[in-house]
């Protein structure tokens, strides 16, 4: 079992960990992302302020959006509390094997084509569809993770949803037009741990990637930032603000959207001071649904700019090219 960084002590950053110079985190632009109220009343208002974000920045926050704070505050202890737990009760989570879940790992070589590890161990699970038998491979420990993981995981979808329906609207589209098979397919959630790190100006948690599904829910760390969004050039760090969730629109929503909406790099930094947790839920489109640019989107002065495809040929292109969205892009964009 590869080591986990979560059970190690790290007096210095391990040479595996020192990315090459332009990969490193550098500068950072005081400027923020934007934060939406969800519970403002004027609903048509809400829904241009969420695509304006999603055009220009490709990530938003969220706050009044009607997940009660009790549900996330367990959410984030049990994350950490899973982490914290003796090696021998986490191993039996490792796996290899990227199609099993529930699935602990840490970060690979394999992962990048740098041949450098990044700072960070993660545990993965399934939270839609919810089969009920496969729930008795759940972590039974910290005590309460079976019963909070996929309340919690719910709630996070069923944002996701609602943000959907909304940027259906800026769009006017048909308010359902992403229910069903363009967000009915299997949602992850994904706990990612940064421990403490020994030096955090040599080292990323994740390097800069885009995600490869439709939409995504992420809870941050309350307590430490890291999250980074590239804007323009320029790197921009997420502040959190408790009870907010960080929402960004995945490459899956640009290739429907028809690059209206823009699927943004994003990174995550990791801090000396203390560990760090984030929790994101992505929804993902079902895997038999052809994707591509929606039809009500394309007239004769916007024509597709991206083909048609299904999710498996989408993930073995991105799988093949983590970190380089401009040849995983290329390969969808219909040549002129
Ligand atoms: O840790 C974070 O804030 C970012 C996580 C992320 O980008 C991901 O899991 O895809
Ligand atoms: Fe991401």
């Amino acid at each position: 079992m590869e080591k986990l960084l979560s059970n190690g002590h790290h007096e210095s950053l391990p040479e595996s960990y020192i990315l090459p110079v332009d990969k490193r985190p550098g500068l950072i632009i005081n400027k923020a992302i934007p934060v939406i109220d969800l519970a403002a009343h004027n609903h048509e208002q809400t829904a241009m302020q969420i695509l304006e974000a999603a055009k220009e920045y490709g990530f938003f926050q969220v706050v009044n959006h009607g997940i009660e704070e009790e549900v996330i505050r367990e959410m984030l202890k049990i994350s950490k509390e899973f982490f914290q737990l003796p090696i021998e009760e986490k191993a039996v989570y490792f796996s290899e094997d990227v199609t099993k879940f529930p699935r602990l790992h840490t970060s690979t070589t394999r992962v990048n084509k740098l041949e450098k590890k990044v700072w960070r161990d993660y545990f993965k699970f399934v939270c839609h569809p919810v089969d009920p038998q496969s729930m008795d491979q759940w972590p039974q420990r910290p005590t309460g993770f079976r019963e909070i993981a996929p309340k919690y995981s719910k709630f996070a979808r069923e944002l996701g949803l609602k943000i959907l329906e909304f940027i259906a609207q800026g769009l006017k589209l048909d308010d359902n037009y992403f229910n069903g098979e363009l967000s009915d397919g299997t949602s992850i959630v994904n706990i990612n741990y940064y421990p403490q790190c020994p030096d955090p100006s040599l080292a990323l948690g994740l390097l800069s990637h885009c995600d490869p599904n439709l939409i995504t829910v992420l809870l941050p760390d309350d307590q430490v930032n890291g999250l980074q969004v590239l804007h323009h050039g320029d790197w921009i760090s997420v502040d959190p603000i408790p009870n907010a969730f960080v929402i960004n629109v995945g490459h899956q929503l640009e290739f429907i959207t028809n690059g209206i909406l823009k699927s943004v790099e994003h990174r995550a930094a990791t801090s000396s001071a203390m560990s760090r947790i984030s929790i994101a839920t992505f929804i993902y489109p079902s895997s038999e649904c052809v994707i591509g640019p929606a039809k009500q989107l394309i007239d004769e002065n916007n024509g597709p700019i991206f083909r048609e495809f299904k999710l498996k040929e989408f993930l073995s292109i991105y799988n093949g090219h983590i970190g380089d969205t401009a040849n995983i892009m290329d390969a969808f964009k219909i040549k002129a």
